[in-house]
């Protein structure tokens, strides 16, 4: 972990690198099993990232190796934020500094409201969006702020995710499947506020099984398989080729 990224000699990184943020050879294990196999790429700042692959390439894991989580262990690589470097760092540290993520299960605190929920995430700094910031932005969370958290909707929870995530001054957003059974009408609305955020120069990185709504959204686009990147280009060109597609995303 102490050699330092030579972005020359890796074919899947911009040869522009260092970017703002970047994954460097990035190696973790559950206990023996090899899960992410030498990854690494570039995110530009405040740029879209869909980092894609079937079940089980390792894109989760790839999600909180970054965010410094303890499982999976990450026995090789760096990843900087800005000059930082978070391979150093625990998860609470990550935080610090500015990585937001959204775990799939959203994590919703039982017995807690929608604000409390919200302002939990404000009990230490670096504090970020105000409330009535965040509920301009999901004005259904102001609806029902005063409801508790874990009897929303699928999709209003979603959104309580992301508004806990911004409540911190975030400057990565890291979404672990964040349409995941939600109907397409709400889709679009999440999707809308996605806009939003990166119209405020947050840099997002999401994993997402539908993956055309991921790639409409999203700048770039890196595709996973078995622990491994395939691709790594724009989204419109994996949009555009249909047997990677089909080969990867099977779409
Ligand atoms: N806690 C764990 N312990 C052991 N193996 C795990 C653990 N979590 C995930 N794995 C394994 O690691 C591999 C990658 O899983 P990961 O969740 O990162 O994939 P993924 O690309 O996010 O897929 P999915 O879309 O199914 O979540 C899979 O083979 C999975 O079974």
């Amino acid at each position: 972990m102490n050699v330092k990224p030579d972005f020359s000699k890796n074919a899947n990184v911009a040869a522009t690198a260092p970017a703002y943020f970047s994954v460097w050879d990035l190696e973790a294990y559950y206990g023996e099993s090899y899960i992410v196999q030498g990854v690494s790429f570039n995110v530009h700042e405040g740029e879209i990232l869909a980092l894609l692959g079937r079940n089980g390439a390792g894109k989760t894991s790839t999600l909180r190796a970054i965010a410094r989580l303890d499982d999976p262990q990450v026995t090789h690589g760096e990843i900087w934020l800005d000059h930082q470097p978070l391979h150093l760092m625990r998860a609470h540290e990550a935080s610090k500094l500015g990585i937001g993520l959204v775990p799939e299960d959203r994590r919703i605190i039982p017995g807690l409201t929608v604000e409390e929920n919200i302002k939990l995430a404000q009990i230490a700094p670096p504090i970020g969006w105000s409330l009535s910031r965040i509920y301009e932005l999901f004005p259904r969370l102001g609806e029902r702020r005063l409801q508790e958290g874990v009897t929303l909707s699928g999709g209003e929870q979603q959104m309580l995710a992301i508004a806990r995530a911004l409540a911190r001054d975030i400057k990565v957003l890291l979404l672990d499947e964040p349409y995941e059974g939600l109907a397409p009408v709400i889709v679009d609305e999440i999707e809308k506020t996605l806009r939003v955020i990166k119209e405020q120069g947050i840099t997002t990185i999401i994993v997402e099984q539908n993956a055309v709504r991921a790639l409409e959204l999203s700048d770039r686009a890196v595709i996973l398989d078995t622990g491994k990147i395939v691709f790594d280009g724009t989204a419109a060109e994996v949009l555009e080729n249909e047997s990677l597609r089909a080969e990867y995303l099977a779409i």
